[in-house]
């Protein structure tokens, strides 16, 4: 039985094959696209810098006049100034980021220099293209500034300003319709009663929603039957993107998610070997994909964060995709007994003697949240191998699955 199941590279390949790019681009300004995904290529309107420019505080001269014994100082110029030709036979006083006149060559840091009078006395010889930053050192006016399909980071917007563009063009985020299926939830602030627990999925999958900088839309708690599944996907599919559900998705007859994906659309994957996170539904709603997510929240956490994650970014527009960073570190623990599934492990990295290793969380079950909370990160321990103390393992720290 297990054997059916597909491999997590095998389906995360067929899930970044079936992401589209959904939302439309639109004008942002600078300031307000941190984290979105840029939807077209951005040109440089201007030469940066625009003109050659002094990276020292100093006095421009030309480096002819290097042998002079001292230069009279024929004008002071500082940033943001427009210069005059400097006078041949002259120095210029200058500040760092203020243009270089025409027929200065180079410039000499005033450490080196003393003003005698008027004049100016080197006690080290000029050279040649000093001190001077060219005009065009970091961009060509017409070049391409950033490729569309990245996610703008401080720096990227940062160029984009240099450049001197106020907006730029970005794809809306998304809008995942966040649901959580279940009779026995009850949203925490509100009592409970026998047989019942508090929604915990739904909170955490919002705010990974968030994290990510996707818009959540929360939709009310679904009901264990057919038809209340069926109405709140049919719903969702309106209102929303992507639409993403927890639970009901395993072989239970109060399971309907995959049921109500096949009555309203198609069911694309259903069932994959990782653990936790076996029962994993994906699908479509007309032109809206379903991530159906096991119930379990440590399954939600892990399915979300290896497999949901990368499709959304691709849904997003995000191109080149770089995998989140992960470091090869020896287990601290065994694994004396081979699955089928990969197993995604809570664990804590530690320090010992200047090494790296890997503890593992106490309690692995898919149904607790506590153990992820003492864990920073995630080790990847593959499937139908047994390891030893001491072996090698990959592990993503929570932060590169997050924000990587
Ligand atoms: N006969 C089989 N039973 C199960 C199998 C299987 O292969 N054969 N797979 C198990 C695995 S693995 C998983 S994972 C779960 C997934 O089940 P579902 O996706 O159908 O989820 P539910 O049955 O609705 O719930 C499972 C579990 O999670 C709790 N839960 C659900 N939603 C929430 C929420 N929003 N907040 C907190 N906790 C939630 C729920 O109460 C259940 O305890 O199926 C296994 N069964
Ligand atoms: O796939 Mo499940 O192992 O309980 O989360
Ligand atoms: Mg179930």
């Amino acid at each position: 039985m297990a054997d059916s199941l597909m491999n997590v590279d095998d389906a995360l390949g067929q899930l970044l094959k079936a992401a589209r790019v959904l939302p439309e681009a639109t004008a942002r300004p600078l300031g307000k696209a941190l984290g979105n995904i840029l939807a077209e290529t951005p040109v440089a309107a201007v030469t940066v810098p625009p003109a050659d420019n002094s990276a020292v505080d100093g006095y421009a001269l030309n480096s002819r006049d290097a042998s002079q014994p001292s230069l009279p100082v024929s004008q002071r110029i500082a940033a943001g100034q427009d210069p005059l030709p400097l006078e041949p036979g002259t120095a210029a006083r200058i500040f760092t980021g203020a243009a270089v006149p025409e027929g200065a060559d180079t410039v000499m840091m005033q450490e080196n220099a003393t003003l005698e009078g008027e004049e100016v006395v080197f006690s080290r010889t000029p050279e040649a293209n000093q001190n001077i930053r060219p005009a065009g050192q970091d961009i060509q006016a017409g070049e391409t500034l950033i490729e569309a399909g990245t996610r703008l980071e401080p720096w990227h917007l940062g160029l984009l300003a240099s450049a001197g563009l106020p907006q730029v063009r970005v794809y809306r985020p998304l809008r995942i319709a966040v649901l959580s299926s279940g009779d026995e939830l009850v949203t925490p602030g509100q009592p409970l009663a026998p047989g019942q627990i508090y929604n915990s999925n739904q909170t955490m999958l919002q705010s990974l929603v968030s994290a990510a900088g996707w818009e959540p839309v929360p939709f009310e708690t679904v009901a264990d039957t057919f038809d209340a599944t069926r109405n709140a996907l049919q719903r969702a599919s309106e209102e929303a993107d992507v639409i993403i559900t927890t639970g009901g998705v395993s072989v239970g007859e109060e399971d309907h998610i995959r049921d109500a994906i096949q009555s309203l659309g198609q069911l694309n994957l259903w069932r994959m070997a990782i653990k936790p996170g076996k029962p994993l539904a994906f699908g479509h709603i007309g032109d809206t994909p379903i991530l159906g997510l096991p119930g379990n929240p440590a399954a939600v956490l892990v399915t979300f964060l290896m497999l949901g994650r990368p499709f959304l970014r691709c849904c997003q527009g995000e191109s080149g995709l770089t995998t989140p960073a992960a470091y090869a570190l020896p287990l601290g623990f065994a694994v004396p007994r081979a699955q089928s599934r990969r197993e995604y492990q809570r664990v804590r990295c530690r320090q010992l003697e200047g090494r790296q290793w890997l503890e593992a969380a106490s309690n692995q079950s898919s149904g607790v949240l506590s153990t992820a909370c003492w864990s920073d990160g995630l080790a990847v321990i593959p499937e139908n191998e047994t390891l030893a103390v001491g072996d090698t393992v990959l592990y993503y720290p929570f932060s590169s699955l997050l924000y990587g």
